[in-house]
């Protein structure tokens, strides 16, 4: 065993398999467990291209080899996350974060059927690609953390986010069923539910929306669309935005912990947004409270945004949104 494999007081590290390690939270997440100070993980931090490694490579340092390793992993692809597992050291996952996802905003109109596939097999099917490779060998050993990247979207429908909101409600229905078999197997399963994040998830889905072909929905709904839902997206990353580091450093709380919790939601700010649906059990004011924001009191709405970005951007030096 070499040095750099043993954890401060004798203890072995555990292993944590990461998927979607490219940028964003994966890239975050892999970095801030390889770089614990005591040295408490061996991270297999994966990709499904491995031509995309230079950034984790570069945050990783002197971890890259030591702490950390780059493995080449698809979640849309079984043999790939097969011999990915095969080639760890005993096949073993001590802790499973299921990262990787993608989004997709838009009205349905104009998405494609074969578009939203791709969305639910990356976010949902990978998940469970995932779980029928590494959970056999958790409930074997009656060990194991299964910690999933949900996301605000999994306990809340979103305006244009139909279909994303759906892979992450999969998501959540998934795991919600699985938890009560996990506890008799000794296992622990934690979903993170952050809200909007600053990463390349943002900039893809706002990228991809501004190129979208909107000629086949009707011209309220496109307007809408760019001058309502569009507007706010980019408010509500402002003002309500968290940085990949701090969704790796909940993270890494939840997985630290004798007993994490289920559900983690690590956005305080978001939290009074998700917690109208827990309020009302007929759904109605949720669903009004986000008509009233974006068609009503949108002067409020906005205002209250700005402020709130105001007061985050003067408490953080080294914010970098434009
Ligand atoms: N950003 C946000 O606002 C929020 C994000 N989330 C969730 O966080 C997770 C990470 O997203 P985030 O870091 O923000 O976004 P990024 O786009 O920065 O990262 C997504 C990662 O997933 C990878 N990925 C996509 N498809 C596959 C695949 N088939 N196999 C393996 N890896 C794949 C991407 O790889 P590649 O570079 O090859 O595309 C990339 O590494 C997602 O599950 C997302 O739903 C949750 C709440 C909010
Ligand atoms: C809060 C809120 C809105 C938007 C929220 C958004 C845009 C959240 C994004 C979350 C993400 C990106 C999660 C990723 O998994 C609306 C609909 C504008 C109006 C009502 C209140």
């Amino acid at each position: 065993i070499g040095l750099h494999s043993i954890a401060v007081g004798g203890m072995e590290p555990k292993t944590v398999l990461i998927t979607g390690c490219s940028s964003g939270i994966g890239l975050a997440l892999a970095v801030k467990l390889a770089k614990d100070d005591k040295k408490r993980f061996k991270v297999y931090a994966t990709m499904r291209n491995l031509k995309k490694s230079t950034h984790l490579v570069e945050a990783a340092g002197k971890t890259l080899g030591r702490t950390l390793e780059i493995k080449e992993l698809d979640v849309c692809d079984e043999d790939s996350i097969r011999s990915c597992v095969d080639s760890i050291p005993e096949k073993k996952v001590d802790i499973l974060i299921s990262n990787a996802g993608v989004g997709l905003i838009g009205p349905i109109e104009c998405q494609t059927i074969e578009e939203m596939k791709k969305v639910m097999d990356t976010n949902f099917f990978g998940l469970v690609r995932l779980l029928k490779v590494v959970l056999p060998d958790m409930k074997r050993r009656k060990k194991g953390h299964i910690v999933v990247i949900s996301s605000v979207m999994g306990i809340q429908g979103i305006m244009f986010n139909d279909i994303y909101a759906a892979s992450k409600f999969a998501v959540e229905g998934f795991c919600e069923s699985l938890a009560v078999q996990a506890l008799r197997f000794n296992l622990h399963l934690s979903l993170i539910e952050p809200g909007p994040v600053i990463t390349e998830f943002e900039s893809k889905v706002y990228e991809e929306s501004l190129k979208m072909d909107l000629s086949a929905a009707d011209e309220e709904t496109a307007n809408i669309y760019l001058n309502v839902y569009m507007k706010h997206y980019k408010e509500i990353f402002q003002s309500l935005g968290q940085l990949p580091e701090e969704i790796a450093e909940h993270t890494l709380k939840i997985i630290t912990l004798d007993n994490p919790p289920f559900r983690h939601q690590t956005n305080s700010l978001y939290t009074p947004v998700t917690t109208l649906k827990y309020a009302d059990p007929t759904g109605d004011l949720s669903v009004d409270v986000f008509y009233k924001s974006v068609f009503k009191y949108d002067k409020i709405f906005t205002a209250s945004l700005n402020f709130l970005k105001l007061l985050r951007w003067r408490s953080r030096k080294s914010f970098t949104l434009d």
